[in-house]
């Protein structure tokens, strides 16, 4: 069997008093787009912080394409690629530098990496902003500049942390039909979001997070068929993540 592209095994994590991330089982199997929904504090950002190994879990391990992040961090993160909510650009750099820096980063050799990025910026729309400096981008510019630089070491295995969040409708048609992309080449997404219709649109498969341990996984129509197959994907999850979770999503958050 090939290895999963991301597998968690009994992932925990405490910040004091806090139980963020409870004995996480997931496996991912290659090629799929999988979804990690959950309310607010349900424990997705600090999962994907731990499989990017900015995290160091309490107990438990994550394996990208087999390979254990605690004891061969270098290998597992090697394919991986991760987009966190709020990436960091460099403001007074131009979006090909940007490039071509995190390319750097990666050891991707200059010849390869500068097609590549030209390739991605032609992609997102950001070619027409090259002498641009960052700094000057809207939200939407940014985010889909962060993804083109997560892409530029030609990753695997993407984890993004709600990527369509402060999107515009076309920005957010241009990162959707990306992911897809990248998923039909056999490639991997796990993406977070707290919006189920991201989840319900994107995903071949959900989990749904809540108070750091996944409380159901499958795909829509199986996750439907816990609620009597005839309610819809929301009626679920408030069914497994309870009022909490209602009370957050009516206010907005
Ligand atoms: N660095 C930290 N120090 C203390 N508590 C933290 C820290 N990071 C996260 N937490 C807590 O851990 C829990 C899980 O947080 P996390 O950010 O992983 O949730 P989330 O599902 O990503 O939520 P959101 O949708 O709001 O981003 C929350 O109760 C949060 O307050």
């Amino acid at each position: 069997m090939a290895a999963a592209a991301l597998e968690l095994r009994g992932l925990s994590k405490r910040f004091g008093a806090v139980r963020a991330v409870h004995e996480l089982d997931l496996r991912v199997p290659q090629g799929e787009l999988y979804a990690l929904l959950g309310p607010n504090g349900a424990g997705k950002t600090t999962t994907l912080r731990m499989v990017a190994g900015l995290l160091a879990p309490d107990r438990g391990d994550a394996l990208i394409l087999g390979a254990s992040v605690r004891e061969r961090p270098t290998e597992a993160k090697r394919a991986l690629a991760y987009l966190p909510d709020d990436p960091m650009l460099y403001g007074k750099l131009r979006p090909g530098e940007y490039l071509e820096f995190v390319a750097g980063l990666w050891g991707v050799p200059p010849e390869e990496a500068a097609p590549r990025a030209e390739a991605l910026l032609e992609r997102f729309d950001l070619w027409r902003h090259r002498r641009d400096l960052t700094e000057t981008f809207s939200r939407g510019m940014k985010q889909k500049l962060a993804l083109a630089g997560a892409l530029v070491h030609a990753p695997k295995v993407m984890i993004l942390d709600e990527p369509l969040t402060g999107l515009d409708a076309a920005a957010a048609r241009d990162v959707k039909a990306l992911l897809a992309d990248f998923v039909s080449a056999g490639n991997t997404v796990v993406l977070t979001t707290h919006i189920m219709e991201v989840a319900e649109r994107l995903a071949e498969r959900i989990g749904i997070l809540s108070g750091g341990s996944l409380r159901a996984e499958g795909t829509l129509a199986e996750l439907r068929a816990l609620s009597g197959g005839e309610g819809s994907l929301e009626e679920v999850f408030l069914e497994l993540v309870g009022d909490g979770a209602e009370q957050q999503e009516r206010a907005g958050a």
